[in-house]
């Protein structure tokens, strides 16, 4: 039973008040008055309106789907559908032309174009990992990943690090040419730079040199006793690259948060991240490690001035979007306060250590707080968003606009009033990012009514998801976003796959988006190199000169005429859904873990998230809906992937297999059934309620974990 405190009239969880208290509040100087009365007030002024927003969207849906229902069998009529969405307020008037005017950003985010990581914020490890993958190694980016061919063995393969140095070196050749000859020919002179400007300075050792090129640095290590200098000719132990420019920290989809202790283990994290004071210690290949943050480096430059360059990456913390309650705390009524207010005010409060210096490190050198807002449906929940973070700054006595705002373009809705949306929370936006994951699991759910969807590998050659991008770059170019803001692009969701995120992801610079996300510090660095080969800036000068692509493609649902498959690929998709579905599900449901890596049915690992989960449940449903595949069939593929997924498991001691009793598989049977009805065909109200049941099982008598899902209260 989650024991509550009561404070300003709200019933506060009881590790959530002494977290807030004794670690969050003291530092401060703020009283614990102070803080929970404002917090009631702003719960009793949003709480309401969250629920309106929520109410408005399901109004939406129902019109749509009634739409699509009384046209069922006939061709789409784009027209006619346009309308019926302006009539229904989906689509509202475009604004007036406009720039946004947000200040105070750091150069990080609005003047330089580099990676983004993303990275749970419930794995301490990583997250220590995720902030220092701002420098990261070429050479052990390379060397460990597929990009270079071949199988790694246990030591050192002397012919694997050759092709390696020759690939750093080439792309140094790209980056930084030598005034004369090769870097691969430099023997034992000093580089000298066809482009003197690109050199920056020396590392304090004296070793290393520090280069720019495209805003990004680069750092060649000279050194001689390094087992790999020892035997270049130059002497070059590394090339070091300026990597994770941001990182997100993240509370929304890739945790399983669902009360109040999850929520206080990640806001425990965030809170060590601004005052810097963060620590995990583990084992890794037989030995003790104890991770921290890095500190800042410094060099010298060629005038004899100190330079310090920053140790980390910004940070940026993702709160919850508006559909999800949280146990943590419950209003006066008894009901539990929107999860979406409640993250503003606690990452805020937390992000006042840093703009007050109180840590160890700077994250903002601009005295900005950064949170990313996903899942926001129209300009409405915009506008709300920055209302509330108006409220939120009033209460933590900051300046207009220190807390600033990533508004996540990935629901139908925001992409379709997209300048409307930018216009909303246009003091504070620092960014717009294209989450075509969510993006396409919205695009199913909006169309569910309409017919059968594409399969989903060739979701991405739909129409609607060439315009999505397009426009996003192109309306965020008209209004304003160079050199103020990001324009960012999505995830690459193969971790494992650097050699084909290398071929394909230098797309999203030559989009002109100034970053796009990336799942690991290993993909930053080896994704900072198509920073170089791109110049951003030119990108966007010359894309803002195209017309914005047509809404009627945005809005044109990727639908498939009739049954188009042979049963061979029909089961292929389902499977493949089936799987990545329950892999996922297993983990959340049973081990709290919220993203994992899932290997498809053609076994590539791929990361999973709530948002891939998303749109393999939307996808099931769709096909169930409409025919194409039947209940026994879905039955049957659940029967065979979860034999496989239990397979995949095998070595985990901890894993409990999917059998027919089991919280995972019951979950994923809601989340395909329920799929249709589901408030967005969001995952989150089906994974919190098993999760939450599989807490309290653990938490009794393994005689009582054993009884049969059927016998759990789950309502
Ligand atoms: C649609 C969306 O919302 S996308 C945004 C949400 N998605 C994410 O945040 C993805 C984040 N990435 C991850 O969680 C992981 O990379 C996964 C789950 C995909 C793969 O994890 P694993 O299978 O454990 O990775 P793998 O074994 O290949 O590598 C683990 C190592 O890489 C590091 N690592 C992997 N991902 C990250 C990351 N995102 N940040 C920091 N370090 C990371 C780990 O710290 C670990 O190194 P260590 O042993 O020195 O600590
Ligand atoms: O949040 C990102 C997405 O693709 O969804
Ligand atoms: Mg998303």
């Amino acid at each position: 039973m989650q024991d509550y405190r009561e404070r300003a009239g709200l019933l506060v969880a009881a590790e959530l008040a002494a977290f807030v208290e004794d670690a969050v509040l003291p530092p401060l100087g703020m009283d614990a008055d102070t803080f929970w009365s404002g917090a009631a007030g702003i719960f009793a002024r949003f709480a309401p309106e969250n629920a309106a927003l929520l109410a408005t969207r399901a109004d939406m849906q129902t019109a749509i789907d009634a739409w699509f229902d009384t046209r069922r069998g006939q061709p789409f009529d784009s027209a006619a559908h346009t309308a019926m969405l302006r009539d229904i307020g989906y689509l509202v008037p475009e604004p007036a032309p406009f720039a946004i005017d947000t200040a105070g950003v750091d150069d990080e985010i609005a003047r330089r174009a580099g990676p983004q990581l993303v990275v749970p914020m419930l794995n301490a490890r990583f997250l220590l990992n995720a902030a220092n993958a701002r420098w990261g190694s070429l050479y052990d980016a390379l060397y460990g990943s597929d990009v270079i061919p071949g199988k790694q063995g246990a030591g050192y393969d002397p012919t694997r690090g050759a092709l390696v140095i020759a690939r750093a070196k080439a792309f140094l050749d790209d980056a930084v040419p030598l005034a004369d000859g090769r870097w691969a020919d430099l023997g034992r002179a000093a580089p000298v730079l066809r482009d003197p400007s690109q050199l920056v300075g020396h590392g304090a050792d004296g070793r290393t040199v520090l280069l720019r090129h495209h805003g990004l640095h680069i750092e060649v290590r000279f050194d001689d006793t390094h087992p790999v200098g020892r035997d270049d000719p130059s002497g070059i132990a590394d090339v070091v690259l300026e990597a994770a420019l941001s990182t997100i920290c993240d509370l929304e989809d890739s945790v399983a948060a669902v009360d109040a202790a999850d929520k206080v283990a990640g806001y425990a994290n965030w809170l060590g991240l601004m005052r810097g004071d963060l620590v995990e210690r583990f084992a890794k290949g037989g030995r003790d490690v104890t991770r921290r943050l890095s500190g800042d480096r410094r060099y010298r430059t060629a005038e004899g001035k100190e330079l310090v360059l920053p140790g980390r990456s910004l940070l940026l913390v993702r709160n919850v979007g508006l559909l999800m309650t949280t146990p943590a705390v419950l209003l006066p009524g008894g009901g539990e306060a929107p999860e979406g207010i409640l993250d503003a005010l606690v990452t805020a409060l937390i992000g006042l250590h840093d703009l007050r210096g109180l840590g160890q490190h700077r994250n903002s050198r601009d005295g900005s707080i950064y949170i990313v807002k996903p899942k926001l449906h129209g300009p409405a929940e915009a506008a709300f968003t920055d209302r509330l973070f108006d409220a939120v700054e009033d209460l933590l006595d900051l300046p207009r606009h220190s807390i600033k705002v990533g508004v996540m373009d990935e629901e139908r809705r925001t992409s379709a009033n997209l300048a409307a949306c930018i216009h909303a929370v246009r003091h504070r936006i620092m960014f717009i990012n294209t989450g075509f994951l969510d993006r396409t699991g919205d695009e199913i759910h909006t169309a569910m009514r309409a017919g059968p969807v594409l399969r989903k590998g060739a979701m991405k050659d739909a129409a609607w998801i060439k315009a999505y991008e397009d426009r996003n770059v192109q309306i965020g170019l008209a209004c304003g976003l160079a050199g103020r803001a990001q324009i960012g692009k999505g995830m690459w969701a193969m971790p494992d796959r650097m050699a084909d995120m290398i071929g394909q992801k230098v797309a999203h610079p030559q989009s002109g988006a100034t970053t796009a996300w990336v799942p690991s510090p290993t993909a930053a660095t080896l994704h900072a190199l198509h920073y170089h080969a791109v110049d951003v800036a030119a990108r966007q000068a010359a894309r803002g000169q195209e017309p914005v692509a047509p809404l009627a493609d945005l809005l044109t649902p990727p639908l498939s005429a009739g049954r188009n498959w042979s049963d061979a690929d029909v089961r292929e998709e389902l499977d493949n859904n089936v799987q990545g579905l329950l892999g996922y599900v297993v983990r959340w449901i049973d081990a709290g873990v919220g993203c994992s890596k899932v290997p498809d049915i053609h076994d590539v690992g791929l990361m999973e998230d709530r948002a891939t989960l998303r749109i393999s449940s939307q996808h099931i449903a769709n096909w169930l809906l409409h025919g194409i595949v039947s209940r026994d069939e879905v039955a049957a593929s659940l029967r065979r992937m979860a034999a496989r997924v239990d397979e995949q498991n095998a070595g985990d001691p901890a894993y409990r297999p999917l059998a027919r009793d089991s919280l995972a598989l019951a979950a994923a049977e809601a989340l395909i059934h329920g799929g249709v009805a589901a408030p967005g065909g969001y995952t989150e109200p089906a994974l919190h309620r098993f999760r939450l049941a599989a807490k309290a099982l653990a938490g009794q008598e393994p005689a009582e974990a054993d009884r049969p899902v059927e016998a759990l209260a789950l309502g």
